[in-house]
């Protein structure tokens, strides 16, 4: 297929009007069922070095949950905001995905739970986790990161997170099932080790679920139904920190690194993978504004690319460049 050998170009679509829509920190993105771009952000509350104790437990209670609507959903064509919802319900967001029946999946790091929503709904139908407890059993996370749904089987997947390290696996009605992962060792990383599992990746045509091993700087991707190790994928490119990772049907896998600290030489950027081989085909920034603290990226068939970043409080929209020589024609 012509986009896994070397022709494939990833550029932003600079005239996309959606990196002026004003937001919080963003932290998730996802596509619906109609391929409408789904936004999860943190309105006025932010992520910083007092939001937490030593012990993880959230210290900004007294502001309330985020009074704007957290939840946006967005044209994917001329970035107009279609629908917006989410608001009195999250202190922090963090992750976001969708799953095929179009129920929103959202992780709260300050909450420590992860719900699952009606896109229209008020009341989340599902919640996991105890409101506001840090812990690491069955029915307590600790900062869980994101969750994915397997779309034939509708089992969850939740990285937990980033003061635990594992990956836990519930039935679709919320019943703990099992669990795998441990602390990173010191020395070099172990297979099924974590240092912050950072964001999901389901990958239905392999049946393997990989995970954005952040502060290890790789992607780890392990089988679905027993969650046994099947492969790294690590780039010299990704610097220290890989922060997401999105699947897209067919084969190609993309991420976002972190910002080089002072001193490294690898820039923050998107990638584009050759899921099977793990090799780099492309990688790309945006021409408007600079990626700060991209923080999610979620790509669809036909290679559009969302990123979504923390700290530029943005969203880009990126294309393949043979779609853009459609499009310039
Ligand atoms: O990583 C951090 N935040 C991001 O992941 C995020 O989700 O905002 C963070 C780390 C230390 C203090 C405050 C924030």
């Amino acid at each position: 297929e012509e986009v896994l050998d070397g022709d494939f170009h990833i550029e932003e679509v600079v005239d996309w009007p959606g990196i002026n829509i004003k937001l919080g920190q963003v932290s998730g993105l996802a596509l619906d069922p109609e391929y409408n771009l789904v936004i999860f952000h943190r309105g006025d509350h932010v992520w910083d070095e007092n939001s937490f104790d030593s012990r993880f437990v959230y210290q900004q209670r007294g502001l309330g949950p985020i009074e704007q609507n957290t939840i946006l959903v967005i044209d994917p064509s001329n970035a107009a905001v279609l629908h917006s919802t989410g608001k009195n319900l999250f202190y922090l967001p963090h992750g976001l995905s969708i799953d095929k029946d179009g129920y929103y999946w959202v992780t709260d790091v300050a909450l420590h739970q992860v719900f699952k929503l009606g896109a229209h709904d008020k009341a989340p139908l599902l919640t996991l986790g105890m409101a506001l407890q840090p812990g690491n059993d069955k029915n307590h996370f600790c900062q869980p990161t994101d969750v994915a749904v397997d779309p034939i089987t509708g089992t969850i997947y939740v990285s937990d997170g980033y003061c635990n390290s594992r990956i836990v696996q519930f039935s679709p009605n919320g019943m703990f099932i099992m669990q795998w992962g441990e602390e990173t060792s010191s020395g070099t990383p172990k297979s099924g080790q974590f240092l912050i599992p950072h964001s999901l990746a389901l990958i239905p045509d392999f049946a393997q679920l990989c995970v954005a091993d952040r502060e290890n700087g790789r992607i780890q991707c392990f089988r679905l139904e027993t969650g046994e190790f099947t492969k790294e994928i690590k780039h010299k490119s990704f610097g220290r920190e890989l922060f997401a990772v999105s699947y897209v049907p067919g084969g190609l896998l993309f991420a976002v690194n972190g910002k080089s600290y002072p001193g490294d030489v690898e820039p923050v950027q998107g990638f584009v993978m050759n899921f099977s081989t793990g090799e780099i085909i492309d990688t790309f920034v945006p021409v408007r504004k600079n990626f700060e603290m991209p923080h999610d990226i979620v790509a669809s068939e036909d290679k559009t690319v969302y990123v979504g970043d923390a700290h530029a409080r943005t969203v880009w929209k990126f294309v393949s460049s043979e779609k853009m020589e459609h499009r310039s024609v």
